[in-house]
């Protein structure tokens, strides 16, 4: 069985990526990858990700959630898995691969991985907030004073009152003095805070917009672990040609010793 990892970090958002192309890793052991992905008891991340072989693209992504559950579309994963492919040799630049919500291009230079997002054809909106999904479901609410907002008890409240069983991860975000926006975000399946969440720093981005609180389409967005940028199309409220730009960086090499 394939044993070896490596940790990759995308913004702060960070996955232990393991190369499954022989297909040897225990995907139906939710505990073992929820025990990897502890930080206490493990590794530690917010997700594990397995790069896979596919047939039409050049590899499969294939992502879990923190809780060991396999997850809906993971942004920063996605910029992550991409350097790993290009550490790996398997794409140059360029690369088409598969993931969870369809077909993803994405570029690399330099560490620097922009993505294509798929595209969102609908922004609903709620009492205070918007909600949509970027491949992953988000719930997107300005406040005031994001900085000292209790956002684990906050973000937990609306995930399970709001949306239910199934949930939803939980964006809150400002408008800064340079004329982009700051975001924290709570996500479902790890059940707390990250320090990034790609989906959601693009729901932000296209939430903004919607609001009219920016006439942009390329919008700087701030997460505490790091910056991002997103650049769309919109037309008659569709958006589309998504990128989703921003660092993604391998940490460590190591040993499972399951
Ligand atoms: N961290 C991820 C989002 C994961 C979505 C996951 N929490 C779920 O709802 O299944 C990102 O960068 O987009």
């Amino acid at each position: 069985m394939e044993k070896t990892f490596y940790k990759y970090q995308g913004t702060g958002n960070d996955f232990v990526m393991i190369d499954n192309r022989k297909e040897q890793f225990p995907k139906e052991d939710t505990q073992l990858i929820a025990n990897i992905c502890h930080r206490r008891f493990g590794v530690g991340a917010d997700g594990l990700i397995l790069l896979e072989n596919d047939d039409a693209t050049d590899f499969r992504m294939v992502y879990y959630n923190a809780d060991g559950r396999e997850g809906s579309m993971c942004g920063n994963g996605g910029r992550c898995i991409v350097a790993f492919a290009h550490f790996l040799e398997i794409i140059k630049k360029d690369t088409v691969f598969i993931a969870v919500d369809g077909l993803h291009e994405a570029t690399i230079v330099n560490d620097i991985v922009s993505l294509k997002m798929t595209d969102v054809g609908e922004v609903k909106e709620k009492s205070n907030a918007l909600f949509m999904d970027t491949g992953s479901p988000h719930h997107v609410q300005m406040v005031k004073e994001l900085k000292s907002l209790d956002l684990a008890k906050e973000g937990a409240r609306l995930r399970y009152s709001i949306y239910g069983e199934k949930g939803s991860n939980i964006n809150f975000v400002e408008e800064n003095a340079e004329g982009g926006f700051d975001i924290r975000t709570y996500e479902r399946g790890v059940e707390d805070e990250t320090l990034s969440c790609g989906t959601g720093v693009t729901a932000v981005a296209l939430g903004m917009y919607h609001l009219g609180n920016t006439s942009e389409r390329t919008i700087a967005v701030n997460a505490i672990g790091g910056h991002l940028e997103v650049t769309f199309q919109e037309e008659q409220g569709v958006f589309s040609n998504i990128f989703l730009k921003g660092e993604a960086k391998q940490v460590f090499k190591g040993e499972l010793t399951w």
